[in-house]
């Protein structure tokens, strides 16, 4: 016997039919004997269209507000899931966060759990009961209700399982694994068998959507199995694993395992301002005081005494603000300069542990974009990845073309 924590997104419990056939899958591994303990997302598009009326009766809502309305998505779909699962003869209660004891902190719509009471499931996990979880919201100290940051459900379903020491987190999505890169931007995109870790934590952050980071930091920090699967189709999946237990077989790594993308940045530029000891911290300080997250920063070179440019990337919805503040707060303070921005760009990025002991896989993915006659704005890289900064209208031909090239195409690997 086994302990299963089941987590199904949005679009696997997106009508009345998909709940039912969820039900039949967790009845399934019940019959066989296992526990089951579910976490569910709200019907795709809920989440949306909840913060969608919100936004039409207020322009600026309250985070706490905004948690009590978006949490309501999954109370629905929790007790139709139980009801399903009634119907098939399986007892079955649902919880929403609150009430199974999900303790978070108090940053509404993006709070971090600091604890999980486990009492109440394992009573109803030993009576024999499917134990079904609201995804994506918990309760802090005070009683108010709090939600994790979008697609939170995934970190839901895997900070369960570490709290009861399940022997396997599932994530069943509408993909039947983790990709090469997103299966609906390149058809050629092939499913990966594992993944390490690290790979996942870089995809994600950088913008795959399959798996929120947060999950995959709770699976690494605490050792959770944790497998992404489908939710319409039999198959093993993907299995997220430490690098150390990757099997022998995959010792030779691949040099890249997954290209993420995202259009969800903007970039701004400040133009001549001087360069000279304290001005990276004024033009971004009074940024991390409105709360906004840099992404990449690039200062070009100049010649001792003289003026620079300096840029950086914002996420899309904080663009407008952030300009705002270059104009009006940061220009005066340096007493200078000049604000450029572009919000119509893309971030695209090659993850794989293998780039640690091969050379030129930078001037290979630059050469590739040149070929298509991609113009690079901006780099960074770590040690497992790197990502370049282009123009969004070109983001799915560099995607397609450096997937071909780093040989990750199906057919490429099947006629191995
Ligand atoms: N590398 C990748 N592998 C698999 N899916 C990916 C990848 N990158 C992006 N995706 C997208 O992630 C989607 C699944 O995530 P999401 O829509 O949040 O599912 P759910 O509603 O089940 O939580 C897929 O439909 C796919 O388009
Ligand atoms: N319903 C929430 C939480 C979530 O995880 O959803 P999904 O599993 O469909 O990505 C959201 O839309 O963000």
């Amino acid at each position: 016997m086994a302990l299963y924590v089941q987590k199904f997104g949005g679009t696997s419990v997106g009508s009345v039919e998909r709940i039912k056939a969820v039900a039949e899958k967790v009845k399934g591994f019940r019959d066989d004997g296992h526990q089951v303990v579910v976490v569910v997302s709200a019907m795709s598009g809920e989440t949306n269209r909840l913060i969608g009326m919100a936004n039409e009766i207020n322009d600026e809502p309250t985070p706490r507000e905004m948690d009590m309305l978006v949490s309501t998505g999954e109370q629905v779909t929790i007790s139709l899931l139980a009801l399903a699962l009634h119907k098939l003869g399986v007892p079955a209660t649902s919880y929403t966060g609150s009430q199974v004891g999900i303790l978070t902190d108090s940053a509404h719509t993006k709070a971090r759990i600091q604890r999980i009471e486990t009492d109440e499931m394992r009573d109803d996990l030993d009576e024999g009961k499917v134990v079904v979880v609201a995804g994506f919201q918990g309760v802090d100290e005070e009683g108010n209700i709090t939600t994790l940051g979008r697609g939170g459900s995934d970190t839901t379903g895997v900070a369960l399982a570490a709290a009861l020491g399940a022997d396997e987190c599932q994530i069943y999505t509408d993909v039947d694994g983790v990709y090469t890169t997103d299966p609906r931007v390149c058809s050629k995109a092939q499913r990966l068998d594992s993944i390490t870790v690290e790979e996942m934590l870089e995809l994600a952050s950088l913008g795959s959507k399959v798996l929120q980071i947060r999950s995959v930091e709770f699976a690494g920090k605490y050792n959770v199995p944790l497998r992404v699967l489908s939710s319409f189709q039999d198959g093993p999946g993907t299995l997220i694993v430490a690098e150390s237990d990757q099997d022998e077989d995959s010792m030779e790594e691949p040099l890249i395992s997954g290209i993420a993308f995202t259009a969800n940045e903007a970039k701004l530029t400040l133009l001549n301002t001087p360069d000279v000891p304290g001005v990276a911290s004024r033009i971004l300080g009074p940024i991390a005081d409105a709360n906004i997250e840099v992404d990449m920063i690039v200062q070009n070179v100049a010649p001792a005494g003289d003026y620079t440019d300096f840029t950086f990337t914002v996420a899309k919805g904080d663009y407008k603000k952030t300009l705002k503040i270059l104009e009006e707060q940061v220009i005066p303070d340096l007493g200078g300069g000049e604000v450029n921005g572009d919000d119509n760009i893309a971030k695209v990025s090659l993850v794989g542990v293998g780039m640690r002991s091969h050379a030129g896989v930078a001037s290979k993915m630059f050469r590739v974009l040149a070929d298509e006659n991609i113009n690079i704005r901006m780099v960074s890289t770590s040690e497992i990845k790197i990502s370049v900064v282009i123009d969004e209208k070109q983001m799915e031909l560099a995607v397609r073309a450096l997937h071909t090239a780093f040989g990750l195409d199906k057919s490429d690997i099947e006629s191995e």
